[in-house]
């Protein structure tokens, strides 16, 4: 009995391999109708002789119909595609700065937009639903590593006993540069930079424990833990509540970086007392490539300022408020007094005070768009989707007509601890041969040199049926790879999972 039990184990080869299977999978979940929300490049777009990603194949090597056909797109974990409503939305929004110029931060939009000055706080509600939070406790701003050092601007406070900062050792780089630069920007040693590695050079799973121990090992000289809510290599999603509680259990800080996260798996970042998280929108949010990101303050760090504020109402001087310290900018100072031209510092409570400049209309317009199609289900209902359309590609990628396959798994198998994408490791060499036959088959995965594919079926607008043709087109790639490299080790190194 395996140990995380597959729901589409039971079903015999000629069912489960069928293009039938996948369409009638389909067919049954009520979510499949959000594809049609999303604008899918076709295989012949992606061909384009000129501008195509995929243009340097030979004319006329792919039939009319298969140009016409929608490709297997299974890279929402490094972008999203594009929602269809997205262009009604910036249609709108250059209308309005062609006809109304600077009117268009004031007065409200055609199609209930809200003006643009109030398009911060339109986005919150939505935003909060699908992190777990409340809506005052985050912001849409600025973008993710740019956030990540303006929260720890706020939350990282080193003093001589405690100055570590704890990420993974596998940290995106951006991660890893951004916290190690907040020590050298503290005159801090880079050895106070602390890495967690997975205990198995073979694997890069992180168990719990270990971190957890890690933790504790460098507890009392620790001020922040920098974690990501879903691992961008080998896609594991770690126990952010546990961790958590762990830290402040220690008297750490702990923030999360959510960019694999946000929009993939329901979190809760309010219940499970998060102390800051941030994130793109641009991933399984599908706001659109380097789009505004947001963030998350937990709203235990504005109670302070609000006992002040009750406590003495008349002789308050926002100036002194015993608030989070952070860098700060006019868009989060008070909206009410934001034209007045004081310089007098007076924070909006909650994330919003963390604010710098006048957010970009054009993004908090893409971003809108990408949220309203969100609204239409819930993170909880996608998550069921998800589930099961990643179990499904687990499945069909564990059967390959010989055993065993030519690449392993190695994002967890345990579906609690991963999100919608699979990690594979494909046995050496065969990775370049691999992806130009996918590619050259309209698929589009996102590869990590040197061996590992990454595929990311997004419960939003990918099918079965998308899953079902990518492990057909991806398992005779493995086959040519092999005879043409004729590699004995391609077909027996990886093979043990
Ligand atoms: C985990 C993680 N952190 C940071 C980044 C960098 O994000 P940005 O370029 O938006 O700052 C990315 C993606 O690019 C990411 O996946
Ligand atoms: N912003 C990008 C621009 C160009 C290419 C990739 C990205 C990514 O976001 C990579 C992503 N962080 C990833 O984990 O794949």
């Amino acid at each position: 009995m395996p140990k995380y039990p597959n729901p589409y184990a039971a079903v015999n080869d000629a069912d489960l391999l069928s293009e039938a299977f996948a369409r009638s999978e389909d067919g049954r979940d009520p979510l499949s109708s959000l594809r049609a929300e999303f604008v899918i490049p076709t295989k012949g777009d992606l061909r384009n002789k000129q501008y195509g990603p995929l243009g340097n194949q030979a004319a006329g090597a792919h039939s009319e119909d298969d140009d016409h056909e929608e490709s297997v797109y299974l890279c929402g974990n490094s972008l999203g595609l594009q929602p269809r409503r997205t262009r009604e939305y910036v249609n709108r929004y250059l209308d309005t700065w062609a006809s109304k110029g600077v009117f268009g931060h004031f007065k409200p939009l055609e199609g209930g937009h809200p003006p643009w000055l109030d398009l911060d706080d339109a986005l919150k509600e939505q935003t909060a639903r699908i992190v777990g939070a409340l809506p005052s406790e985050v912001v849409v701003m600025e973008t993710l590593t740019a956030n990540l050092h303006l929260l720890m601007s706020s939350f990282y406070k080193p003093t001589p006993d405690r100055y570590k900062i704890i990420i993974e050792g596998k940290a995106f780089p951006s991660d890893h540069y951004a916290a190690q630069s907040q020590l050298a920007h503290h005159n801090i040693p880079s050895s106070a930079l602390i890495t967690i590695t997975p205990p198995s050079a073979d694997s890069p799973y992180l168990t719990t424990e270990h971190i957890l121990s890690v933790i504790s090992q460098h507890n009392a000289s620790t001020a922040l833990v920098l974690l990501p809510g879903i691992q961008f290599y080998s896609g594991q999603f770690f126990d952010i509540e546990l961790i958590t509680r762990h830290c402040h259990s220690l008297g750490i800080t702990v923030g999360w970086d959510l960019a694999h996260a946000v929009g993939n798996v329901p979190v809760k970042l309010h219940d499970w007392n998060v102390d800051f998280a941030a994130w793109c929108n641009y991933k399984y949010m599908n706001g659109g490539p380097g789009v505004i990101g947001g963030l998350f303050v937990h709203d235990n760090h504005a109670k302070v300022e609000q006992t002040q504020v009750d406590g003495d109402a008349k002789h308050i001087n926002h100036n002194q408020l015993v608030y989070k310290p952070r860098l700060s900018g006019w868009w989060g100072s008070d909206k009410s007094r934001r034209f007045r031209m004081e310089n007098e510092f007076v924070p909006i409570p909650g994330a919003s005070g963390f604010q710098l400049s006048n957010p970009s209309a054009l993004d908090m317009t893409s971003v809108l768009a990408s949220l309203d199609v969100f609204s239409l289900t819930s993170i909880e209902a996608l998550r069921a989707r998800s589930l099961r359309l990643t179990a499904y590609l687990e499945e069909r990628l564990l059967r390959y007509d010989s055993k065993p396959p030519p690449y392993k798994i190695i994002t967890p198998a345990n579906p609690a601890e991963r999100g919608a994408q699979l990690s594979v490791l494909l046995n050496p060499g065969l990775l370049d041969h691999v992806l130009n036959y996918i590619e050259e088959h309209g698929v589009v995965v996102d590869e990590r040199k040197p061996d590992v594919l990454r595929v990311a079926p997004a419960p939003l607008y990918n099918s079965f049926w998308d899953v079902h043709r990518f492990v057909v087109i991806f398992q005779e790639g493995c086959r040519r790879a092999i005879a043409r490299t004729g590699s004995k080790s391609a077909e027996t190194t990886n093979g043990a999972s």
